[in-house]
């Protein structure tokens, strides 16, 4: 019911729920508390959800995190277009640190990717009228926002044309400037 994929990044996980399809179409829980800690060993208490549209190809929005007590896990899915979807991890002293991980997500596959907390989140569209729909642990606290640049991690965002990008993603800090408030718990 719940397919689970292991990322090199430790806790970052890929899922596929399962798809019930017939003559209407499909069927698919997005979210199931119990089967997603069965299958993941992750039992998140999500408490805001989120939904942005992007109008055009290569909208890229991201890379951004709450700084604790603020932090937020959370499980990005497409609802509409396709999008490439990617995590960073940025927990001090992890052997990972300043990786990252792009997953292709898109209303047609229903891939889902759970980002815990101490990563930057963004992703970048692929197809107009882009949908993101995503589940966060933590509620919006301005005052703790933090971002990275983007063209700051070494990413190929396989961009087809000029990026769009909010003026606070443009003027973002690179990585390497970056004062991580994430530590590595070594799990
Ligand atoms: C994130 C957020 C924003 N807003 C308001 C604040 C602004 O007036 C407006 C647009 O916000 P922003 O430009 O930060 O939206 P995105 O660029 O899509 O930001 C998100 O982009 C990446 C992909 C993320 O993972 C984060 O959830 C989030 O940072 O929505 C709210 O009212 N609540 C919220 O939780």
């Amino acid at each position: 019911m719940l397919d689970v994929e292991q990322t090199a990044l430790a806790g970052l996980l890929i899922l596929t729920p399962r798809r019930f399809g017939d003559a209407r179409g499909f069927f698919a829980e997005t979210w199931n508390a119990a089967r997603f800690a069965e299958a993941t060993g992750v039992d998140p208490a999500f408490v805001q959800d989120n939904h942005s549209l992007s109008a055009d190809v290569n909208t890229i929005r991201g890379l951004h995190f709450q700084a604790p007590p603020h932090g937020q896990g959370k499980l990005v899915r497409c609802g509409r277009g396709a999008l490439w979807d990617v995590a960073v991890d940025i927990r001090r002293g992890s052997p990972t640190y300043g990786a990252w991980v792009g997953v292709d997500l898109s209303a047609e596959n229903g891939r889902q990717l759970w980002v815990p907390e101490g990563f930057a989140h963004g992703f970048v569209t692929r197809a107009p009228d882009t949908e993101i729909i995503y589940k966060c642990t933590g509620y919006y606290a301005p005052e703790a926002e933090g971002a990275v640049h983007w063209e700051s991690v070494g990413i190929d965002w396989g961009l087809t044309g000029t990026p769009i990008l909010s003026d606070k993603d443009a003027e973002a800090p690179a990585l390497a400037d970056l004062d991580s408030p994430f530590e590595w718990s070594g799990a």
